[in-house]
C-alpha cells in the first residue's frame, strides 16, 4: 500500500500518532520493515466510537474515516513532509548555543557531543571498558541467579515487559506485532533502576550514575519531561539473532506526546571481535545524507541519538551480545 494513496485528515492522524506514541512509550519501538502492516485504525480505543450517536443527518460529515496504515507508512509519510531530525531538533530549547557557548551547564557532556546530536541526531563516546567489564560480571551473575529475569522480547505481550500498560497490551494489534520473534532475538529486562536493591551492585550502579549524567547534560539542553529514565538490559544469545530495522519513536518535537525522546545504549561485551558481529547499523537522516554507519558493541561503547529521528538495526549476532539502553522522555 502506497502511503501517497492514503487520504487521511490532520485530526485523525494526530489522534492515531498520539496513541502509537504511547505505544511508543513501553516497549513498542515503531518496527518496520517487510511484512509488518498493522493496522493504525485497530490502535487503542475509543476514537473510533466518538462518532457513533445518530442525530439525523449531522453525522455524516462527521464520520471518521478508517485509515489503515502501518506504521512504516506513517513514518514514511510523516519524513516526507519534513525530515525527522529537523522534527526531532526543535527538541533542544531556544537558548541552547548560548548554554553551550557558557558550557557552565555541561559537566559531563563536551559541547561537540551537544552539537553532534543537534546536527546528527546522535554521537558515540566510550567509557572506562574495565567498569563496564565488571559491571557485565555482576548482570551475569544477577541473572544466573534470577534475580533478573531475562524474558524473550519476540514472546507474548503480557508476559514481558513489566512496565508496558496492560490496557495497550490487550487493545493493540500493533503492540502484538512488536513482540514478534522474526524482529528480534533479543531477551530483555527492564531495571527499576530507583527502587529494587537487586541493583543495588557496586558497579552496575557506578554505570546507571553516569547514564544520569548524561540525562542530567542532556536536560539542560533538551526538553525532556522526567528525570527518570526507562532502563532496558538485553541480551542476544547469539546464533545470528538481531533485531530489523526500526525507530524507536516518531518525529516529535516536543509537543504534547509522551514519546521517547533520547535513546543512550552501552554495550557490554569485554571479549567483543568483529567475527562476532552483533554490530548496531544506524540510518543518518536523510538531511545529513542518509549515510549507514556501523556501531561496534564492544564494552563501554556508548551511543546517545534522538529517538524519533534515527533508524537503527542490530545486525546478526554470533556470540552473546549485551547492552543497556536508557530511554529519556
Ligand atoms: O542493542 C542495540 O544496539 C539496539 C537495541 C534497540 O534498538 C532497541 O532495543 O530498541
Ligand atoms: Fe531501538
Amino acid at each position: 500500500m502506497s502511503s501517497e494513496a492514503t487520504p487521511i485528515s490532520e485530526t485523525n492522524i494526530s489522534e492515531r500518532i498520539y496513541q502509537l506514541s504511547n505505544l511508543a512509550a513501553t516497549d513498542a519501538p515503531l518496527r518496520f520493515g517487510e511484512g509488518d502492516a498493522k493496522r493504525v485504525s485497530d490502535i487503542g480505543s475509543g476514537l473510533d466510537g466518538d462518532f457513533d450517536y445518530d442525530y439525523e443527518g449531522q453525522e455524516e460529515d462527521e464520520e471518521e474515516e478508517i485509515v489503515e496504515m502501518s506504521e512504516a507508512e506513517l513514518i514514511a509519510m510523516l519524513d516526507g513532509e519534513r525530515d525527522p531530525l529537523s522534527v526531532c531538533q526543535q527538541l533542544f530549547v531556544k537558548s541552547y548555543e548560548d548554554k553551550l557557548d557558557a558550557a557552565a551547564d555541561l559537566k559531563y557532556l563536551s559541547k561537540s557531543q551537544i552539537q553532534e546530536l543537534y546536527n546528527e541526531g546522535y554521537f558515540t563516546m566510550d567509557w572506562d571498558a574495565s567498569l563496564v567489564a565488571a559491571t557485565r560480571v555482576e548482570i551475569m551473575d544477577l541473572i544466573n541467579t534470577q534475580q533478573i529475569k531475562l524474558e524473550p522480547a519476540g514472546h507474548q505481550p503480557g508476559t514481558v515487559d513489566s512496565t508496558s500498560d496492560d490496557e495497550n497490551v490487550e487493545s493493540s494489534g500493533a503492540f502484538c506485532a512488536s513482540f514478534d520473534s522474526r524482529a528480534r532475538g533479543d531477551s530483555i529486562s527492564f531495571l527499576k533502576v530507583d527502587e529494587s536493591p537487586v541493583h543495588d551492585t557496586e558497579n552496575l550502579s557506578q554505570m546507571i550514575a553516569l547514564y544520569k549524567n548524561i540525562q542530567r547534560d542532556l536536560k539542560n539542553v533538551i526538553n525532556l519531561k522526567h528525570e527518570s529514565a526507562e532502563y532496558q538490559l538485553a541480551l542476544y544469545p547469539g546464533r545470528g539473532t538481531h533485531y530489523e530495522k526500526h525507530r524507536d519513536a516518531l518525529p516529535d518535537d516536543g509537543s504534547e506526546w509522551d514519546q521517547r525522546r533520547v535513546t543512550i545504549i552501552c554495550y557490554l561485551n569485554s571479549e567483543w571481535k568483529e567475527a562476532d558481529g552483533g554490530h548496531l547499523r544506524i540510518y543518518k537522516p536523510p538531511m545529513t545524507g542518509g549515510d549507514q554507519v556501523e556501531i561496534e558493541p564492544q564494552a563501554g561503547r556508548v551511543i546517545v541519538f534522538l529517538s524519533g529521528a534515527i533508524d537503527h538495526e542490530v545486525m546478526p549476532s554470533y556470540a552473546e551480545r549485551l547492552a543497556l539502553t536508557a530511554w529519556c522522555q
